[in-house]
């Protein structure tokens, strides 16, 4: 029988010209890979740390754990900074507070790239706005008023204007007693967090926008989902299906800001002039009343999405320990003048007590969590406290993670992770000395938070009023979770079937006291 041959293969000629081409594209996608894989490091740039999965290991670990995952690099290599190959470009981590402290102050590591994103996906701006925030001297002029305009006299009337509305709220509470002689009637709160968020932020935008305030309750609540939803906006990931509520009610905050800056309300003399100031300096670079609604959101926003956190943590950390609670009390009495029915807390003075400041200062260094984050505008040489000298190339990323320097067992002892406020009081010029740029909550640089003393402000006359006035029960620490983006503090990790329920009682010998601040 005949056996039929196999016929495999037939030789096909390939002209040489092929080859010759088919290897130099080849050899292309091989070099384009090991730049890929295998990013080659001016000798001057930071140490490289390659990820366990090429291209892609520390983009997922960034994403999946957050500011978190910059901790565990840190904790496993030590590194002053370090260069993480990220997707097709190079991200470098700074971990050394000196070198931190030098990206803050360099003007060639930008915030601008961010303000633009933000801008054109959170906030929805328009393309005129668009071509405006592209030009960095118009982003310079648009700050320009933030300094000014949150210290000396206009931080003095904000601050009063905002507690005044605070002290509004304690005195409604449980006033008149319920007999006895035990002290106040009970007020049972089923969700302190909700009530604190409530109050300050009805107090911060009160301060700010006036007696005309567009932002009314309906609209605070809008800003709270702006920002719960703040990454998905700000990224552009499908906003209108991801986080429809979240963009109707930016669209409501956008409605009434509009109405608010066209009928000029802005200009009033009871306005912030954080708010004034700001659009004052908009319109001049002929921005209008449909921009400035756009662009003008992100004040209530960044006014309130750490303002919230921040009060949140004072509240509880004071709170939850009766003798922190009975030291608070202690120290705004101190500050209190008293006549008849009439309480007035002096603000200069609350704010030079020791105790309640260190509680201020150690909820910062324990629960902000920033990630700061700049471009690299060209290329730029960072010097640490040792003279050594680190290469940035133009064109990559630049971060740090507060809560590497800011939880540094090397920096503040053994007890880093432990709430202790007495670090911050008396400390010995030696500690002074090593925290030196290691406590950074408020940022630091051109873009040093034009509004902490606002914040730390509102938070200490808060929390002050409520221990003087008030007996609370049943408030306890919670476990902490990672903020929303943008957001430098982490959020009370509160669970829906768990809500934190206090009860605020009236002090004995307080039923009856009406609180004002002095500022
Ligand atoms: C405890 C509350 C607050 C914390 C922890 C906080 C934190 C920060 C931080 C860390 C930065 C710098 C971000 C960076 O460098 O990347 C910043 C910037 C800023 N903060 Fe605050 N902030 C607070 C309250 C406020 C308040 C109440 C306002 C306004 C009323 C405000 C307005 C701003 C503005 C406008 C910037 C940007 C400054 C610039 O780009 O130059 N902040 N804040």
């Amino acid at each position: 029988m005949a056996v039929p041959h196999l016929h495999l293969s037939t030789p096909v000629d390939i002209p040489p010209t092929i080859l010759i081409l088919g290897l130099v594209v080849l050899l292309l996608i091989l070099a384009l890979l090991k730049g890929v894989l295998y990013p080659t490091l001016d000798p001057r740039e930071p140490p490289l740390l390659r990820p366990k999965i090429p291209f892609i290991g520390h983009s997922l670990s960034i994403v999946s754990d957050g500011g978190s995952y910059y901790d565990r690099l840190y904790k496993s290599t030590h590194l002053p900074i370090c260069t993480l190959p990220v997707l097709t470009n190079k991200l470098y981590v700074l971990n050394s507070p000196s070198l931190i402290s030098a990206a803050l102050r360099n003007p060639t590591l930008s915030f601008d790239p961010f303000i633009v994103l933000f801008s054109q996906n959170a906030l929805g701006a328009s393309d005129a706005d668009m071509q405006r925030l592209r030009d960095p001297a118009y982003i310079r002029s648009a700050k320009k008023p933030f300094y000014p305009s949150m210290s000396g006299d206009p931080l003095r009337l904000m601050v009063g204007a905002a507690l005044e509305d605070i002290a509004r709220g304690l005195n409604r509470l449980g006033v008149g007693g319920g007999g006895g002689g035990g002290g106040g009637c009970e007020i049972v709160i089923p969700h302190v967090g909700d009530w604190l968020r409530e109050g300050i932020s009805r107090a911060v935008v009160r301060a700010l926008y006036g007696g005309r305030n567009p932002i009314t309750l309906g609209r605070l609540g809008d800003i709270w989902e702006f920002d719960r939803k703040i990454t998905v906006l700000t990224l552009g990931l499908a906003p209108r299906l991801l986080a429809p509520k979240a963009v109707a009610g930016r669209d409501r905050i956008q409605a009434a800001l509009y109405e608010y800056y066209r009928d000029g309300h802005d200009q009033a003399p009871d306005v912030s002039a954080f708010v004034r100031n700001r659009a004052a300096a908009k319109r001049q670079m002929g921005v209008r009343p449909t921009d400035l609604a756009s662009g003008e959101t992100d004040i209530p926003w960044t006014a309130l999405t750490n303002t919230i956190p921040s009060l949140a943590w004072v509240f509880v950390n004071v709170f939850a320990r009766p003798d922190f609670a009975e030291r608070v009390r202690q120290e705004t009495a101190e500050a209190t003048s008293l006549d008849g029915d009439k309480a007035s807390v002096d603000m200069e003075t609350l704010g030079k007590k020791v105790f309640i400041s260190a509680v201020v200062q150690e909820v910062q260094r324990m629960y902000n969590k920033l990630c700061g984050y700049r471009q690299v505008l060209e290329d730029t040489v960072l010097r640490d406290v040792d003279g050594r000298e680190y290469l940035l190339k133009k064109g990559s990323n630049a971060q740090w993670f507060h809560g590497v320097p800011h939880l540094s067992e090397d920096i503040w002892g053994p007890d880093a992770k432990a709430f202790n406020p007495e670090r911050f009081i008396d400390t010995p010029a030696e500690e002074e000395k090593k925290r030196r740029g290691a406590y950074i909550p408020f940022g630091g640089g051109k873009h040093l938070c034009p509004g902490r003393r606002f914040a730390v402000a509102e938070i200490m006359g808060m929390v002050g009023a409520i221990a003087l006035m008030f007996d609370v029960e049943g408030v306890s620490v919670p476990p902490a979770k990672a903020g929303y983006a943008g957001c430098a503090m982490a959020h009370p990790d509160w669970k829906p079937n768990n809500p934190p329920r206090v009860k605020f009682s009236r002090r004995e010998g307080w039923e009856n006291v009406e609180l004002e601040f002095i500022v």
